[in-house]
């Protein structure tokens, strides 16, 4: 593909028949505000040739230096812009402020790959104020390498925010959030604050105290506390977030007056901090209710320059105007979006390499931030991160589809064509909780759907859609075997996806053996050697191994829906024709989930051999009284163990009844009781049971806010 500037730039010239060689000297005229930023250390690690009796000469500062105060009135009245020109003599780059200079920077590196400068001219700056990344997900949070590469990632692409809040990080979240972290850990958070400043990043680091937090003087102060510490690190942005809590945490007036207080007697105290960040309890429109006032209060109470975070109409949904128009008024300011995508810790067999698309892009005066909360695969999640990087600088130029694959072009610009190939065919998130879905294999779509309507409606092959089908079967093997041998170029990356790898090549061969079975449904001997190969295959296909224990899906959106149903199709019609009866179903779940808790009604069901789950979620259910969840089975079958976790002590189960049945009208009761003391998990007394059905209810007479954190069931074997 043809260069391009990333992100792309407002106003970019470029005299087309004109460039001059990279100068290999020259003579640097800097002005003193760059002192001690990062865009001088960044020129000089671009082009380490200075000397001051070269003819060609760089001239670099902001709007106040001297030294550029001939191109003031080129450089943009925004904050970060910066103008950049490339003249046969000199390149001048002029900053509104310091990280805008940086920016220019950045973008002169970009033109520094290519073999000769072009004689170019940007006026540019950013479109959203704050622009980046944050590590808000379950999950196993990102390594201090991941970590690394990700802040340089974010110099480059010009995001200026990273905020660091991992759910799992016990430092950050009850347990420990009051405690100072241990040495060794501070350190390695020193480092990152430290690379973060080089990338000209705002560090945020956030703290998670709702879920035992006391509105109280000592609870205060040890949270100030906390956060000294780790201004003496280096952090210069701070994160309260009040998400996924219940109780005490979640008034909305204690949560203002504790804000108020950080944001006067440390943020406001300290004057080199950034405007205080908060996440709300009621973060999304679907769990929020106007009328019990939590989002007013907030919006009434909180000093204006405190942030607050939104996710828009659900936790997982893109954001538009309307998005905007209902948050901006109740909370008094412009929303602090927390976009939760690329991330699928609620869909973890699945990875989210798609484009970004379904944002407006005539929003960008509607937010204060746009940041997105990522997969905890950082490297795979720099598809996604690449393109919000694109959208938040400038919205209105964003191309979803260009962007996406620069990206990753970005990413393995060796083995880009391989990349894109698995790409695309590994987006769609599959059924799940938030009702969230993504396109996928967009370009065989058309083959996938003409190839299965003739063959099912008419029995007959379209032959110019079955070539197609084949041709991207072939791509898809290649491309799974040229991405795991691919050595490296990008390690890190395949240490990430090489589960999914490994099962996409396996996609690529079922489709594959069961096109040719497509070719054999008549022929009695040739026939059963295709069968019996795409049954190998949907086993290794469902056998994940042990570190995947919630599995690993590829193709699930388009083509393993497809070869399923031709699998099953052409072997109907073998039995059909030969009286035979061999098994015609691709894979099926014997467990189905009704329910009528709006949080629960989507969650996937999961089997592996005599195991059975429903997936679990990570947020807190509004479970109304009444409301009820039944699994139902295929067949009766005998339980050998039940647990069930909805992340509440003992009294919590008191709620609820847990029911079994063996005809769906008559039901029994199943006794619940801890597994050990003091730990959520219960165990139900239903060993040796045949059962169809299982029922949980809410019996308390009111709505109860409970997690789902598992729902697991063991057959007898
Ligand atoms: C308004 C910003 C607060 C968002 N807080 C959230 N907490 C959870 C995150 O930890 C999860 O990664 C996300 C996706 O499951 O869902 C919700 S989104």
């Amino acid at each position: 593909q043809e260069f391009r500037l990333q992100p792309t730039p407002q106003n970019y010239t470029v005299q087309q028949d004109d460039s001059i060689s990279i100068p290999r000297q020259y003579r640097l005229m800097a002005g003193n505000s760059l002192n001690n930023g990062t865009a001088l250390p960044l020129l000089r690690s671009l082009m380490p040739e200075e000397a001051p009796d070269a003819a060609f000469r760089i001239y670099i500062g902001t709007k106040g230096d001297k030294v550029v105060s001939s191109y003031r009135k080129r450089i943009p009245q925004k904050s970060e812009g910066y103008f950049l020109k490339i003249e046969k003599d000199r390149i001048i780059i002029a900053g509104a402020d310091e990280r805008g200079t940086y920016y220019g920077v950045q973008t002169l590196a970009q033109l520094l790959t290519l073999d000769k400068l072009p004689l170019a001219e940007v006026a540019d700056y950013p479109d959203v104020p704050y622009r980046g990344v944050v590590e808000g997900f379950y999950g196993t949070p990102w390594s201090q390498e991941d970590r690394i590469r990700q802040l340089d990632f974010y110099g480059r692409n010009k995001m200026n925010v990273y905020l660091y809040g991992p759910k799992d990080d016990p430092y950050h979240s009850t347990p420990h959030w009051r405690k100072p972290y241990p040495a060794q850990e501070a350190e390695r958070l020193k480092q990152l604050v430290d690379r973060a400043r080089d990338n000209n990043v705002i560090f945020y680091w956030a703290i998670h105290p709702g879920q035992d937090i006391r509105w109280n003087e000592e609870d205060r102060e040890l949270l100030l506390q906390k956060f000294e510490s780790m201004y003496q690190l280096g952090v210069r942005g701070f994160a309260v977030f009040f998400d996924d809590i219940s109780g005490e945490g979640t008034k909305a007036d204690k949560q203002a007056e504790l804000l108020n207080y950080i944001d006067n007697h440390f943020v406001q105290v300290k004057k080199d901090v950034a405007p205080l960040v908060m996440c709300p309890t009621e973060y999304n429109k679907s769990w929020t209710k106007v009328e019990g006032g939590y989002l007013t209060t907030l919006g009434e109470k909180l000093n204006k320059d405190i942030q607050i975070m939104w996710t828009g109409n659900r936790v997982i949904a893109t954001i538009d105007r309307p998005t905007l128009d209902f948050i901006n008024p109740l909370i008094k300011r412009k929303a602090y979006i927390w976009w939760n995508f690329p991330v699928s810790d609620y869909v973890r067999d699945h990875l989210l390499m798609g484009p970004v698309y379904g944002n407006g892009l005539d929003i960008e005066d509607g937010m204060s931030a746009f940041v997105s909360n990522p997969m905890e695969h950082a490297e795979a999640s720099k598809i996604s991160l690449y393109s919000v990087a694109d959208y938040t600088w400038n919205m209105e130029k964003f191309d979803s589809d260009t962007s996406w694959r620069h990206a990753i072009k970005d990413l393995m610009p060796l083995h880009a064509e391989y990349l894109e190939t698995f790409a695309a065919h590994n987006s769609d998130l599959g059924k799940n909780g938030h009702g969230f879905r993504r396109e996928e294999s967009i370009r065989l779509q058309p083959a996938l759907s003409a190839l299965l309507k003739s063959y099912l409606e008419k029995g007959e092959i379209d032959e110019t859609a079955y070539n197609q089908v084949d041709e991207e079967c072939r791509k898809i093997i290649l491309s799974a075997d040229m991405l795991l041998a691919s050595g490296n170029e990008n390690r890190p990356l395949i240490d990430e996806i090489r589960p999914w790898l490994t099962q996409f090549k396996l996609v690529g061969e079922y489709g594959k053996t069961v096109l040719e079975m497509m070719r054999l449904p008549q022929q009695e001997e040739a026939f059963l050697p295709g069968h019996a190969h795409a049954q190998a295959l949907q086993t290794l296909m469902t056998d994940n191994d042990a570190r995947y224990p919630q599995g690993v899906k590829s193709g699930s959106g388009q083509l393993m829906p497809t070869f399923d149903a031709l699998f099953e199709a052409s072997t109907k019609q073998y039995n059909q024709r030969f009286h035979t009866a061999l098994n015609a179903r691709a894979v099926y779940s014997p467990y189905t989930l009704e329910s009528n808790v709006q949080q629960l009604a989507l969650l996937p069901t999961q089997q592996k051999g005599k195991e059975g789950s429903i997936a679990p979620s990570n947020e807190v259910i509004l479970w109304q009284a009444g409301g009820s969840l039944t699994l139902s089975m295929d067949r009766p079958r005998v339980l050998a163990t039940l647990r069930i976790d909805l992340g509440t002590k003992e009294e919590g189960y008191t709620h609820f009844r847990l029911e079994t049945s063996l005809d769906g009208k008559t039901w029994r009761n199943a006794n619940l009781q801890s597994v050990w003391k003091g730990y959520t998990m219960q165990k139900a007394d239903v060993k040796g049971q045949k059962v169809l059905k299982i029922r949980l209810t809410n019996t308390s007479g009111s709505e109860q806010k409970v997690y789902f954190k598992a729902f697991r069931l063991t057959e007898q074997e």
